[in-house]
């Protein structure tokens, strides 16, 4: 029930049952990672069993795949569908630029390679994801396990070189072994505290050897929806330049997720 959820809850669920609606017939869209997308998945799920929505789904790790097919989506790899009219995922933090820390979720290899194969990305994320500067969140970068250790050295170094605040880093673990991600890599968080210049960190990371990719999604993210406690939405487009406002009423709201929950 709609009361029984968090106000956080709530406004990822609201942002998420928006952006659904961007989702059209014959559609081939990216489906992100997280609690965020777990809505989307399930509310795009609820389109295609009860309104005949006809659309591909292409999932950025193996939970939302499994999700996906569960909810009755049809899945497709990215290399069948080749190229997405959308992606649809969460973030960690957007800022003013619209761009994102992601990779929270530790699937942000295969977010960014797919949100960068859509003509359009959407973030869906409650408001207490907006930033005045990238960084608060620790920044993901995912590396091959060889070597781990030398590649955390190297990005130490160069946090220095670059006079970043914040230098340290550590490995994300999954209980006492270290975090794997779908395609067997680790992750390094690093705690930076404020990235100044987002656009050359994430440059200069892709440099090191032993990096695969880091979660600064830089010009990728063209429309947050960006989803409130009380049930308002409000779709930003950085492209169109507008910003348009809308509500879920919480009664609609309340019967979609008791339908959804079950
Ligand atoms: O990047 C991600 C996963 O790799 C997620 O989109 C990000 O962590 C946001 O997650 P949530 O919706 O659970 O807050």
């Amino acid at each position: 029930m709609i009361s029984e959820m968090s106000p956080i809850d709530r406004a990822k669920f609201v942002a998420a049952k928006r952006a659904a609606d961007l989702v059209e017939d014959g559609m081939r869209v990216g489906l992100g990672t997280g609690s965020t997308a777990v809505w989307l998945v399930r509310c795009l799920g609820e389109m295609v069993r009860e309104r005949g929505l006809k659309f591909r789904g292409v999932p950025t790790s193996t939970r939302t795949a499994e999700l996906a097919r569960e909810v009755g989506i049809e899945v497709i790899s990215l290399d069948e569908a080749r190229w997405l009219d959308l992606t649809i995922d969460g973030a960690d933090e957007f800022d003013g630029e619209q761009n994102l820390i992601k990779g929270g979720g530790g699937a942000l290899l295969q977010e960014k390679i797919v949100a960068t194969a859509s003509d359009q990305m959407v973030v869906i994320a409650d408001v207490g994801k907006e930033v005045e500067a990238l960084g608060t969140f620790p920044l993901p970068v995912e590396v091959i396990p060889f070597g781990w250790q030398t590649t955390q050295a190297l990005i130490e170094e160069m946090l220095v070189s670059m006079d970043v605040l914040g230098r340290q880093s550590s490995l994300r673990m999954n209980g006492s072994a270290p975090f794997m991600t779908d395609e067997g890599n680790h992750i390094l968080d690093l705690h930076l505290g404020r990235i100044g210049n987002p656009r050359q960190m994430a440059l200069t990371l892709n440099q090191i050897p032993g990096i695969v990719e880091n979660g600064l999604f830089i010009d990728i993210c063209d429309i947050v929806v960006i989803g409130y406690g009380d049930g308002r939405v409000e779709l930003r487009d950085i492209n169109e330049g507008t910003v348009e406002h809308d509500r879920l009423e919480l009664d609609e709201t309340e019967n979609l997720f008791s339908d959804l929950a079950d």
